[in-house]
Formats: structure tokens, C-alpha cells, sequence
């Protein structure tokens, strides 16, 4: 087989560049006859081929081909994620530097067209009107395409909201002080000054319903309900909602003592109050996992170990006779592929010997089943088995399942941070539910694979640091 010809494409010797700069002039009717010269030589050179030359040539055609799409294919990954990366940096632009971005000499409460969040949709809808397009324009509250962004706040994320709120309904503000200054009184918290300016709903509404549950509910009772309304509802005075309803939610503590010192006399003391406290804050850990300090709330007095009783507490919690009732309609129905891995993961708790297991296999064929019979045995057995998913609609096909974002406190963005560590201390609660978890389950579902792999690691470590002078994941 002749010699394949250099490409001239790649060649940088003066004759190539020659050739080129020469076929760059050619006319249409030359670029045709030179073309169709060329199709005549190859199909005379093919003719020529015997059969092995020609399968290598198409096996280097092919071979060729494979190359160049996997080059162009990892070019585009890179470029992929590089964009990936850059479109993630900037989302995660932090708030409070978002807040020094805000135009000042703007009076958004003014306009009401500015929308907070989805600005850039509200820009594209906007330029189909003429109208609104011009007064987009005549705003000019932010350069480019879009209208601007004030990132979306939680209320969990208290003074971030507050601030946020200030800043839409606060005409030029020149400084984070000034947001805070009203009436000329500079206040401690944007929480504070929003009060002052009349931006928050009151707490009449809590207040009534706490006074409705104080008439007719049990003091347990009117403790869960003021958690609820603490975790989920965000009070702006939870503190004074407290004090208004405290005795009503301290009565059975204050009657114990009463029982148990045989004397009616005995008043309420702050003792019972921190007590009352105390229960209030395991509720809201166990809702929102957010101790009472989180919820604008004076923080009991307890060591904040004892918190860890929470997450113990939750994972000792099982009904042993629903247990058994699993394990006992379960085990026989066992396929012995199941029993086999059954079996291995048993003999590793129980002979504590640690380990990985990786379970995969085409969906349908068992493996939730298989799961949740070991965590049912376990749990059987007075251990603690920590089950865990990717996401929240995967970990409610395990019974207690958490999701593994919320349990290790994982990293939003796991596989782009090599060495992010999960937000667990030594002494959370969660940390002593790992040192004392007979096994770790995690399931993982519709999870990308990069997805997955980054998150075992970040936890891998986390464990690692948790478990240290403990005994080995
Ligand atoms: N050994 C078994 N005996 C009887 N039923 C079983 C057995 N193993 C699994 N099943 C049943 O088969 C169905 C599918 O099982 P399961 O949900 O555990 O599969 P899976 O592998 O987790 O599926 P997917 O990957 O789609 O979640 C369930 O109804 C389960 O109860």
C-alpha cells in the first residue's frame, strides 16, 4: 500500500505552506478538477490494494477515528466541567458579598417588577414587552443581560434574612449600619431593626394558638407544639412567647416535684425551666436538628453532650417486636445469592471486624429487601445500625433512614472539593452514633457515579477522624 501523504494541514515546511496559501486561490472549477483528480488516484491506488492492505487500512481508519472522538470527547469533559465549576463558584457566591453588590442609590421597593430569585427569566419575559423592557433599561440596576439576583435566604439562616429583608425594603442604604439604623437608634441585629420597622408579621397568631393549647392541651403537648412553631413557623419573638407560656409548659415537671417532695408549696424554679428547655430543644434537634439557640431561643443549661442522647436515643428507639416480625417472616424467603451476602455481612458485625461491602445488582432483584432485613437483625440484637441514602426519597425505603447529607453533614458539592471534610465534631451527637454503630448502611439510588464516590470518600474520612482513638471504620 503507497505511503499515506502527509496532511498538509499540519505540515509547517515552507513548500506546505506554500500548497496552502495556492489552494486558498484556487477558483471553485479548480478546487472541483483538483478534487476530483485526487478521488481518481485513491480509487486507482484502491484497486491496486490486496486484501490484508486494505483491512489494515480500514483498521487504521477506524483506530484513527477512535482516537480523534476520545480526544474530542475528553476536550469536551474537561470544558464541561470546567464550565460546571465556574457556574457552581459563582452560585455559591456568598451572600453577604452579594449584599455589598447592591446598588444603593436604588429604591427597589419602588419597582415592582424586580422580583427577588429568578431575575434573569424576568428579564427574557421582559424584553417581549416594550414597555417594561424600556423601563428595565431606564433602571439599570445591573449590567449584562439580567435584571440582578438577591440569592434566595432562608429564615433558618436568621441575621442573612433579616439583612435580605432590609435590603429590599430599605431605600439607599449606604451601609450595613444604616440598614440597621432606625429612627436615628442603631440596633444590635437586622432581626431587631426589621421589628422596629414594622417588616415582621407579630406573633399574634402564635400567641393565640399557644393560649388555645395552654387551655386544653397537656404540657408535653403545648412543649411540641412551641418546638413545631419554633422550627418551622420562625417566630420573631419566640423568647417572649416563652415566657408568656412557660408555666403552662413546666406544669407536670413542677408536679412531679411536688409528688416527689410530698409538698404543694413548691413554686416554679429556673431549675424546672431549664428542664422544660431541655425537652423543648430535643424536639426541635429531632425536627430540624438546630439546638434552641438557633431558634431565637436562651439555650438550657446542659452539657452539649447531652445532645448526643438525642441521636442515640432515635437509634435505640425500635420497636423489638416489629423487629422480630421482619427478621422472622424475612430469613426464610432469602434467595441463596441473598443468604450468602446475609450471612458475610452478619459474621463481619458480629466478630466486629470492619470492612467495606459493596452491593449492586439490577434493580428489582432484592437488595432493599436484603438490607432491611440486616438492619432489622442488627437492630435486633440491642446495636445500632445507621441507615443512610443519597436522597430523601431513598432513605425513606429504609426504616430510621436519614439521608447522608443531613446525618454526616456532608458538603453540598462533594466531588468538586478533594479534601472537604463533613461538619461533624468529635463530641456532636452523631459522632458518638458512629463510634457505637455496629454497621453503616448508605444506599445510594439514581446517583451519578461521580456523585457517589466523592461523598463515600468525604464520609470515608470523616469517619476516620470521628472514629480516631475509637475503633477502626
Ligand atoms: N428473597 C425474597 N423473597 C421474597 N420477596 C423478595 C425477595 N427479595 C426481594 N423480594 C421482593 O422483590 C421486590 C423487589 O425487591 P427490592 O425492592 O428489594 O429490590 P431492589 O434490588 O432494591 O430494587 P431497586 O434496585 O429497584 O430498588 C420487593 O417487593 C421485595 O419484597
Amino acid at each position: 500500500m503507497p505511503p499515506k501523504k502527509s496532511n498538509l494541514n499540519n505540515a509547517s515546511s515552507n513548500g506546505s505552506r506554500r500548497k496552502r496559501v495556492e489552494r486558498a486561490q484556487q477558483l471553485p472549477e479548480q478546487i472541483e478538477t483538483r478534487n476530483a483528480a485526487q478521488r481518481i488516484r485513491t480509487a486507482e491506488s484502491r484497486a491496486q490494494e490486496s486484501q490484508e492492505q486494505r483491512d489494515e487500512r480500514l483498521q487504521q481508519n477506524i483506530t484513527r477515528t477512535r482516537a480523534a472522538r476520545e480526544r474530542n470527547i475528553a476536550t469536551v469533559r474537561v470544558l464541561d466541567r470546567q464550565r460546571q465549576r465556574i457556574s457552581r463558584s459563582l452560585t455559591r457566591a456568598s451572600f453577604v458579598r452579594l449584599a455589598f453588590e447592591y446598588a444603593p442609590d436604588i429604591n427597589y421597593s419602588a419597582h415592582s417588577k424586580i422580583a427577588i430569585g429568578g431575575m434573569d427569566k424576568l428579564h427574557r419575559q421582559s424584553t417581549e414587552h416594550a414597555g417594561i423592557h424600556t423601563r428595565c433599561d431606564d433602571l439599570r440596576i445591573f449590567k449584562a443581560k439580567t435584571l440582578g439576583r438577591l440569592y434566595t435566604v432562608h429564615p433558618k439562616q436568621r441575621e442573612c434574612f433579616y439583612l435580605r429583608w432590609l435590603l429590599v425594603n430599605v431605600p439607599g442604604p449606604t451601609s450595613f449600619e444604616f440598614l440597621r439604623t432606625v429612627n436615628g437608634r442603631i440596633f444590635n441585629t437586622y432581626q431587631d431593626a426589621c421589628r422596629e420597622l414594622q417588616l415582621l408579621e407579630d406573633d399574634n397568631h402564635w400567641d393565640l394558638t399557644l393560649a388555645d393549647a395552654a387551655l386544653t392541651s397537656t404540657p408535653n403537648n403545648i412543649r411540641q407544639l412551641f418546638a413545631i412553631i419554633l422550627t418551622t413557623c420562625y417566630p420573631s419573638q419566640a423568647q417572649t412567647l416563652w415566657e408568656k407560656y412557660k408555666n403552662c409548659m413546666t406544669e407536670d415537671i413542677l408536679h412531679r416535684i411536688r409528688q416527689t417532695n410530698q409538698c404543694q408549696n413548691i413554686d416554679y424554679t429556673p431549675e424546672m425551666y431549664n428542664e422544660a428547655l431541655v425537652l423543648i430543644e430535643d424536639v426541635c434537634v429531632l425536627i430540624s436538628n438546630l439546638p434552641l439557640n438557633h431558634c431565637g431561643m436562651p439555650s438550657p443549661n446542659r452539657p452539649a453532650t447531652d445532645l448526643v442522647n438525642t441521636d442515640l436515643q432515635r437509634e435505640n428507639q425500635y420497636d423489638h417486636g416489629s423487629l422480630a416480625t421482619i427478621i422472622m417472616n424475612s430469613e426464610p424467603l432469602l434467595t441463596a445469592e441473598q443468604k450468602i451476602i446475609y450471612d458475610r455481612i452478619m459474621l463481619a458485625v458480629v466478630a466486629e471486624q470492619g470492612g467495606f461491602f459493596f452491593l449492586d445488582s439490577p434493580g428489582g432483584t432484592g437488595k432493599t429487601f436484603l438490607i432491611s432485613l440486616i438492619l432489622a437483625k442488627i437492630r435486633s440484637q440491642q446495636k445500632i445500625a445507621l441507615a443512610v441514602a443519597s436522597s430523601g426519597i431513598a432513605a425513606t425505603l429504609l426504616d430510621g433512614g436519614r439521608t447522608a447529607h443531613s446525618t454526616f453533614k456532608l458538603p453540598l458539592d462533594v466531588h468538586n472539593k478533594p479534601d472537604a471534610m463533613c461538619n461533624n465534631k468529635k463530641n456532636s451527637g452523631i459522632a458518638a452514633v458512629l463510634r457505637k454503630s455496629s454497621i453503616i448502611i448508605e444506599l445510594f439510588r439514581n446517583t451519578a457515579a461521580i456523585s457517589w464516590e466523592a461523598s463515600v470518600v468525604v464520609e470515608q474520612d470523616t469517619w476516620a477522624d470521628v472514629l480516631s482513638g475509637y475503633k477502626s471504620p
